[in-house]
């Protein structure tokens, strides 16, 4: 929380009422640190600040970055002598209005200080050098006098090109530089500055799918709803393979009509690259692609772009929301209900409610996109908030897969073991027809859990209260939580017993281990966030299998949900039951979502597909509801189950998680926090505050951690009564942190 140590030395916070009487303009100013406060500056007449303008200032002895967030009011001018000037002011775009007010909603909402909530938005302009200037070369037409087959191929390559880089150029003739650098040198080549061309823009008319009936109606009611430019948000649910995305494109290409930008959000990374090529198809160039991967100066490229308007349609992860668009007129959020959309650290805040927010402040629609809604998406389009779009059916006559459950109970793998034998004959027939087969598991690793056979010693974290997870690969045990990593020792730490230490239970490498001695010589992937080479080498992979080059993938939640494999026709779950046991308020809901994506990739392409479930429950709702085909009545249930109990979106929910490094002081600071939540007027008489327990990841990274709940009706000022709270608990001591989340997604 907010930390008000030596505020005395530094600038004065701002307040509204101050007044002429001297010489300069005054602006309040954020700065990118964990305070709320504006800070009020003189701002040099020549500088003409406005607001947005990304400025640097002085802060206490150092200089730091800051936005302007207001300009007083216009000429108004400075009666205080001792306020500081700032400094400069960046050549970057100014940060807009409607990002700014984003901002602002964003940490009242999640209490979080606006000066946290500022760095999801600003870049350091400062940290890139100046961009070398990129050399182009064109032929002068004097030819060489001592022509070498390396000229040769130089001066073909360029054949029919005005100019090129020295780089593309290099490679198109499979030549080095050097051999470049000497033709330029014998007067051969010129060179000069390659300009920046604005990017190529989208057609909306290049190439149009040819839609189904289903997808014409939902796509003109989209369509209608872009060019209305008023807030409003579509939920478009869609069975997998539905086609959501050629509607949602339909919608693109009424906004770039218009004139307007539009953003896609995508939940994962490795959903991007075959999105990126569909939509290339579809409007003739790539979208701009933003996500933690892209390149600082492409990063620099895409917030100029986005800021003029030179770019129009930008795809990416949930922090694509908070660049500077100037003419945002569509946002769409994919895979909707996917938790990747809520951050759990820094700022909480998810990212698909904040599109929501986003689109009410830039007056534009909102899609959201799922064939598995989130209970409060469903709940908000069956109330009618939300336009409701269905496309019941599969895009070209194609069936849903067939699905049927392996009883684990009575036809369990043998021992050590995770295929069934029903679910490896399946295998089988498909290899036979030349087909693929995905196996399921979401767990990384080799085993989660090591144990010494000899005295049941298991490899703990030393920061947290969680097992090690056996990576073989990379010879470790590792931490999922905080990534600690030891050596696999060779005798057991406890008893010193040596090679008796053994795995328990499947990760998704010791699946691949079963699956090789299966299947030998068949042509085999495992495909989780573990591999290595990053998104580069993931998107590789994806295109691989999309080709047919592996028979058998074996992945994590990774490759569930959004890709489109043609020759994919069997999906087996490995544990239809890992999400549902863990106690989580919203583990029947992932698992049925979980569940129905992963099922989904079957059967995409001309052959039909199925998908086998290994469970020890089939008679749980969740797996009776997917068997059946019956989403509407697990929906209908879950629906019922979050009213009774007033959890979202019938109820508010917040949760205050106090960590520190000593586990007394810990429980004692949300004990305070519980004594402070009890003692408040309680406005409207319905908020609850239950708590406070030990999370269930008791420690994590070596702090201690517990939890308080706030629960309330929907139209209470929940955060209000948070921040009541906070402000009347006492202050927490140095290194305890407290964490407000609202709407937790997590609890753990
Ligand atoms: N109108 C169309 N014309 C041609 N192909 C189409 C059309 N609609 C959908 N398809 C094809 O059907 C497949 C599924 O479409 P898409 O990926 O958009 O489905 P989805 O609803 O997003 O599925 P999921 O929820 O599983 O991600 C894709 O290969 C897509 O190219
Ligand atoms: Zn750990």
């Amino acid at each position: 929380m907010m930390n008000a140590d030596d505020l005395d030395r530094k600038p004065k916070p701002s307040d509204d009422d101050g007044a002429p009487a001297g010489a300069a303009i005054i602006v309040d100013v954020l700065a990118p640190l964990a305070l709320d406060m504006v800070w009020s500056y003189l701002a040099p007449p020549e500088l003409a600040l406005a607001a947005g303008d990304i400025v640097r200032i002085p802060f206490g002895s150092r200089e730091v970055i800051g936005v302007v967030w207001a300009v007083r009011s216009p000429g108004a001018i400075a009666s205080d002598r001792k306020l500081k000037t700032v400094s400069g002011k960046y050549d970057a775009p100014p940060l807009p209005d409607g990002l700014r007010t984003l901002l602002d909603w964003i940490a009242r909402y999640t209490l979080a200080p606006r000066g946290q909530v500022l760095r999801l938005a600003l870049r350091h302009p400062e940290k890139l050098p100046p961009e070398a200037p990129r050399v182009a070369v064109a032929a002068t037409g004097k030819l060489p006098a001592r022509l070498t087959p390396a000229r040769r191929r130089v001066l073909a390559a360029l054949a029919g090109h005005r100019e090129m880089s020295r780089k593309a150029l290099a490679e198109a003739a499979e030549v080095s530089l050097t051999v470049i650098n000497g033709l330029i040198d014998d007067g051969c080549l010129e060179t000069h500055v390659l300009l920046d061309a604005p990017p190529l823009a989208p057609d909306p008319d290049f190439a149009p799918a040819t839609l189904s009936d289903g997808q014409t109606a939902a796509a003109a009611s989209l369509r209608a709803a872009v060019a209305d430019r008023q807030f409003g948000v579509t939920l478009i649910e869609g069975v997998t393979g539905s086609g959501k995305t050629e509607v949602y494109f339909e919608a693109i290409a009424e906004a770039l009509r218009q004139g307007w930008q539009a953003l896609v959000m995508m939940p994962e990374i490795a959903l991007t690259a075959q999105f990126l090529d569909r939509f290339a198809a579809r409007f003739g160039v790539r979208p701009a692609e933003w996500h933690s991967g892209v390149s600082p100066r492409q990063r620099e490229r895409i917030h100029a772009g986005v800021a003029s308007g030179d770019i129009q349609v930008v795809a990416g992860a949930r922090s694509a929301l908070f660049l500077p668009f100037s003419k945002l007129g569509l946002l769409i959020v994919d895979e909707e209900h996917e938790t990747a959309y809520k951050q759990e650290d820094g700022v909480h805040y998810h990212a698909r409610d904040m599109a929501v927010v986003r689109g009410r402040i830039e007056s534009c629609h909102v899609a959201l996109a799922s064939a598995t809604p989130s209970i409060e998406s469903r709940v908000n389009a069956m109330r009618g908030r939300y336009g409701h779009l269905r496309l019941p059916e599969r895009y070209g006559q194609r069936a849903m897969p067939r699905l049927s459950a392996i009883d684990l109970r009575k036809q369990p793998p043998p021992k050590g073991r995770w295929l069934s034998e029903p679910l490896i004959e399946a295998a089988r027939e498909t290899l036979a027809r030349d087909e693929q087969a995905l196996f399921y598991l979401n767990r990384r690793g080799y085993a989660p859990l090591t144990l010494c056979r000899s005295c049941g010693h298991r490899f703990q974290c030393p920061n947290c209260s969680a097992s090690l997870v056996e990576h073989r690969f990379r010879r470790a045990l590792i931490c999922h939580h905080c990534g600690h990593t030891e050596r696999r020792p060779d005798a057991c730490p406890a008893c010193g017993e040596v090679d008796a230490l053994v795995p328990a239970g499947p990760g998704v490498e010791r699946l691949a281990e079963e699956v090789a001695g299966l299947f030998p010589g068949v042509p085999a992937i495992t495909l989780s966030s573990d591999l290595a080479g990053g998104s580069e080498r993931m998107r590789k992979e994806l295109d691989a299998v999309a080709a047919g080059e592996f028979r058998i993938i074996i992945g994590t939640q990774l490759v569930a949900k959004g890709h489109n494999f043609p020759r994919l026709t069997l999906v087996g779950v490995v544990d239809a039951d890992v999400g549902l046991a863990t106690g989580d308020p919203r583990g029947a809901e992932r698992t049925f979502q979980m569940l129905q994506q992963v099922t989904g990739r079957a059967g995409r392409g001309d052959a039909p597909g199925r998908a086998i479930l290994q469970t020890h429950q089939p008679d749980h709702p969740v797996m009776m509801a997917l068997l059946s085909g019956q989403s509407e009545q697990f929906y209908a249930e879950e629906i019922g189950a979050r009213e009774a109990a007033g959890l979202a979106p019938f109820g508010r929910l917040a949760a205050v998680i106090v960590a520190g490094p000593d586990r007394h002081a810990a429980e004692t600071h949300a004990q305070a926090l519980a004594r402070a939540a009890h003692a408040m007027p309680d406005v409207s008489g319905d908020i609850i505050v239950l708590g406070p327990a030990e999370a269930p990841l008791a420690i994590v990274r070596g702090m201690h951690r517990f939890r308080l709940l706030v629960k309330c009706a929907r139209h209470t000022d929940l955060q209000g009564f948070l921040r009541a709270v906070l402000a009347a608990a006492p202050n927490p001591a140095a290194r305890m942190r407290v964490t407000v989340d609202v709407d937790p997604q997590s609890f753990f």
